[in-house]
């Protein structure tokens, strides 16, 4: 079990991995061009790796086989051991997994809705497999089986893919992904805040914390 941080923002990404709970960094094209519109996308990523450890998954801009893999190779280049290649699922982002394999270079293929994707991206070699559960839930699907059916087809075929899940949009979606059998779910920074804090977690500590501050007073 890990948890990876869903962003691109260094600040961000540094004080959350002060907490000692996370081990990797997810990105993509509209994380990147919302936090950081103007940022070179090799200095982000380099400020990235210098605050983080584990993979950080940078994903592919361009369109066509050949463009993605020498897109890719700039990347890998950035950090040999720690970069991971997103690719967006289709036929000839199943041809790059297939072909960054070979060279050894980890990737992530992403934007999955389905079982069926994730499986045949864990054939092609990949990683991770990344499934999106508030995308999923947009169309009106549960994802809960879509999750738990890949984990089982994963260990069933002895496939070594990690299934991440993103798109998380609540407390629920993670809760959900990790029962449902998520390896990593990929938070952004506000909703990892949010899991730590709880109404009554609070008031207990305020309590216990008025309790010794007053201790003696009613002698
Ligand atoms: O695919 C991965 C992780 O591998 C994520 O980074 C994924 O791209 C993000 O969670 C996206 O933000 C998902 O889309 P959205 O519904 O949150 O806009």
């Amino acid at each position: 079990m890990a948890i990876f941080i869903d962003s691109s923002d260094p600040k961000e990404i540094q004080e959350l991995y002060g907490w000692g709970v996370l081990s990797g960094v997810t990105t993509n094209p509209l994380i990147i061009a919302r936090e950081a519109p103007d940022a070179d996308l090799g200095e982000r990523i380099r400020e990235v790796l210098k605050v983080s450890w584990g993979d950080v998954s940078v994903e592919l801009t361009t369109e066509t086989e050949r463009e993605q893999l020498e897109e890719a190779l700039v990347y890998h280049a950035w950090d040999r051991e720690r970069i991971c290649i997103k690719v967006p699922m289709s036929e000839h982002g199943l041809r790059v997994v297939h072909a960054l394999t070979k060279k050894g270079i980890k990737t992530n293929v992403t934007c999955m809705m389905a079982m069926n994707q994730a499986y045949l991206a864990a054939l092609a070699g990949a990683t991770y497999v990344s499934i999106f559960s508030g995308r999923v839930k947009d169309l009106g699907y549960d994802v809960r089986p879509v999750i738990s059916s890949t984990r089982t087809i994963l260990e069933r075929e002895g496939l070594p893919a990690k299934i991440i899940v993103g798109s998380m949009r609540s407390m629920f979606d993670i809760n959900e992904a990790l029962e449902a059998g998520a390896h990593i779910p990929t938070i952004t920074p506000p909703l990892l805040r949010k899991m730590v804090h709880h109404p009554r977690t609070e008031s207990t500590i305020e309590e216990f914390n008025n309790a010794w501050r007053n201790r003696g007073s009613k002698k």
